[in-house]
């Protein structure tokens, strides 16, 4: 969709900002661009839309070389979107993200229509927050503005600078979740700048890792993280690559333990004498159809008469994660909850759990697996004990 061969940018005053680039955007692929402050990033980005000319080589969209199409038509098929935002200070919300629509002729009241859509699609509120002026938003409510703003004429590009760099910590990874779930949706073709590695990683299906006007690697998130392409990249993407990994690689069923079970209909004293007679001091209990509904104690079972059923006397689940979840989020879900382990669950069907040694066991899986270039589910695992 996007392809870049062999471009390079001298600027007048003799500064190469980038040098030979070569790769190329899938069509739905969101790619993030990530290096150091003056590594060539922004200047990559703005020769897509032509706000800045290369000086060798060419860039096509959709196969058409872009400097042989006019400037304007070209950027109305491309959203931007750019961490100042740049939002009209005096013109209400709903009309800034009318904007792009009003310009290529759409009626006002069908401009507005899709501007009040697109609110709601990015989480605000038209009738609240439509008729408000920019200056009367929260940072992360005006980056929302932005990227709704950009995807007005439903572009099949979309180009976005440090797109949510204004805002806090906790309200990025909120606009970076967001905009991940929209994405999902809209499949758009997507370059991110970002200078900030775990952002790339978080939203990139690929990243190219710059260096001083070029790129380093430029792979998945669990490729660069796992095997950096050399010492430069391994530096850049941190010693607690380890932990970064957590956010890019997936529960899979092989990584789970089978707990024992106990169904919700069970007499309570039948499943008492099964789990003392597999020592164990608690069981997951499921419905007759498998769906996952809590957890019991062995003690609390014992204690309840024979006429009790596992039912009366499970807890609810509090936590749980589906099936293809980042270790991340089932590790923080463990934390936040005190848990020992964390229930995975396939939409509402059980299907295991998660203890914090398997979890250690799919991470070094995972990068044994990157570092030696073979699919992950063709590693064995050993542990110290087995050595
Ligand atoms: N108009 C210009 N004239 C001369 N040099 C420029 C110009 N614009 C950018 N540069 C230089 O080109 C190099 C790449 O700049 P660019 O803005 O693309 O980097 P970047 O990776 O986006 O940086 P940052 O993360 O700080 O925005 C830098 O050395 C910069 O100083």
């Amino acid at each position: 969709m996007i392809r870049f061969e062999q471009v390079g940018k001298v600027y007048p005053d003799g500064t190469t900002a980038v040098d030979g680039l070569s790769f190329e955007v899938a069509k739905g692929e969101l790619v993030t661009l990530v290096g150091p402050s003056g590594c060539g990033k922004t200047t990559t980005m703005m020769m897509v839309n032509r706000l800045i000319e290369p000086t060798a080589g060419r860039i096509l969209v959709d196969g058409e070389d872009v400097s042989t199409v006019d400037p304007v038509r070209l950027r109305r098929r491309m959203g931007y979107v750019i961490q100042q935002v740049g939002l009209f200070p005096h013109r209400t919300v709903l009309d800034n993200t009318a904007t792009v629509p009003a310009l290529i002729g759409w009626k006002r009241a069908r401009a507005r229509a899709r501007a009040a859509e697109l609110l709601e699609l990015v989480g605000l509120d038209p009738a609240v927050h439509g008729p408000r002026y920019p200056a009367q938003l929260s940072g992360g409510q005006r980056q929302r503005v932005g990227v709704a703003r950009a995807l007005a004429a439903d572009p099949p590009v979309l180009l976005m600078d440090e797109p949510f760099g204004a805002v806090d910590p906790v309200v990025r990874e909120h606009l970076q979740n967001e905009f991940l779930a929209l994405q999902a949706t809209v499949r758009k073709t997507v370059l991110l700048v970002t200078h900030d590695i775990e952002e790339a990683v978080r939203m990139g299906d690929r990243i190219a890792v710059y260096g001083q006007g070029r790129i380093e690697q430029f792979d998945t998130p669990g490729t660069v993280l796992g095997a950096p392409a050399n010492a430069y990249v391994a530096r850049f993407v941190g010693a607690d690559r380890g932990l970064k990994r957590l956010a890019v690689t997936r529960i899979e069923p092989d990584d789970l333990e089978e707990p024992p079970l106990a169904r919700l209909d069970e007499p309570a004293g039948a499943a008492a004498r099964r789990l003392r007679s597999v020592g164990a001091r608690w069981a997951v209990v499921v419905s007759p159809a498998g769906d996952l509904h809590g957890w019991v104690a062995a003690d609390t079972l014992d204690l309840a008469g024979e006429g009790a059923t596992v039912g009366s006397l499970a807890r609810r689940m509090e936590a749980w994660v589906p099936l293809g979840s980042t270790l991340k989020r089932a590790f923080s879900e463990m934390l936040q909850h005190d848990a020992g382990w964390i229930a995975v669950v396939d939409g509402s069907r059980f299907l295991g759990v998660l203890t914090p040694a398997r979890l250690h066991e799919a991470l070094r899986r995972s990068v044994d697996a990157d570092e030696r270039g073979i699919p992950r589910d063709e590693v064995e695992f050993h542990s110290v004990s087995d050595a």
